[in-house]
């Protein structure tokens, strides 16, 4: 099964049909695969590409400058983490690239950041200003693509159009830059092991190397091509929890960067408030097929994925 093509002007068309035509092109992509483009965004290609621009400096600081503000030296997993920090699949090599991560910025007292220390509170900003500016701009852009894509989703499944959307007030959605180095040696082709994500969706830009890869029901390991200026969409466990499994947060992979290449992604984590109690949507549950979770705090669900892949944070 290839990775279909889901197009955002039409999501939120004006003329009904066009709308409805999308929104059922969508409905399947998320229960057959989990995993789609996103085009016509709406996203200003120079957005992408300062992204771009400003990852490759960032990476390219001295370690130094970047372990000044290690992810290590975080509560709340805001900053850079180097190569080794964080292994997603515990049975393979080491993931061989670097990251960086910012969410909304709570100050450390605030009442969110005393509660839940290890979710909320201040970002590790890099020191150089452009970059932090480029990052926000992003994030606020990238924020209101996914809650135009949530609100889709709420219409698909038959919910009030605010379902997934009102959730998100002080949400801990997270955008992060990763960097895939060429490879040590040619046995090491892990980039970023197989996983599924935590959240509710996420919305992925790659630049032109290549290297994702998503698992299908066959079970064979499908390319997700780059497409320019698409972001590639991505249903997380929170958004199968919500749905009774209807909706499927499918695993995927990076292949390392071969010698001579450099990679650079960036994945839009959507994760909603802490306190958003995720439990199966009435359209998804029937007398044949009754609720099989029990409701969970979206946050206390992230936060258990978090601790069990990176090394720190276990208590
Ligand atoms: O870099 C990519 O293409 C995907 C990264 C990813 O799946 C993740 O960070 O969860
Ligand atoms: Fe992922």
């Amino acid at each position: 099964m290839s990775i279909p093509l889901i197009d955002l002007e039409k999501l939120t068309h004006e003329t009904e049909s066009v709308r409805s035509k999308e929104i059922k092109a969508l409905d399947k992509a998320c229960r057959e695969i989990g995993f789609f483009y996103l085009v016509n965004t709406g996203m200003p290609a120079s957005k992408m590409q300062a992204l771009m621009r400003e990852a490759k400096r960032f990476f390219a600081l001295p370690q130094a400058e970047k372990s000044a503000i290690d992810i290590t030296n975080s509560v709340n997993h805001r900053g850079y983490g180097g190569i080794g920090e964080e292994q997603l699949d515990e049975t393979g090599n080491a993931d061989w690239k670097e990251t960086f991560d910012m969410a909304l910025d709570f100050p450390s007292d605030h009442p969110l950041a005393g509660k839940y220390p290890s979710m909320y509170g201040p970002n590790q900003n890099p020191k150089d200003p452009r970059t932090l500016e480029v990052l926000q701009d992003y994030y606020v852009d990238a924020f209101e693509i996914a809650m135009k894509l949530l609100t889709a989703m709420a219409q698909a499944l038959d919910l009030k159009d605010d379902f997934f959307t009102r959730c998100f007030v002080n949400h801990v959605t997270v955008l992060r830059m990763i960097h895939y180095p060429p490879r040590p040696n040619i046995e090491h082709d892990n980039g970023a092991g197989a996983h599924t994500d935590y959240g509710c969706v996420t919305l992925l830009l790659q630049d032109q190397i290549g290297g994702l890869q998503v698992r299908n029901r066959q079970n064979e390991w499908v390319d997700a091509t780059p497409i320019e200026n698409a972001l590639v969409v991505n249903i997380g466990d929170l958004m199968q929890h919500w749905t009774n499994d209807e909706y499927v947060s499918t695993a995927h992979r990076v292949r390392a960067s071969m010698s001579d290449s450099h990679r650079y992604s960036f994945p839009f984590f959507v994760e909603p408030d802490y306190e958003t109690e995720v439990a199966c949507v009435p359209s998804c549950a029937s007398v044949d097929k009754p609720a099989k979770y029990q409701p969970i705090l979206s946050g206390d669900w992230i936060k258990a994925r978090l601790d069990a892949t990176y090394s720190y944070r276990e208590e």
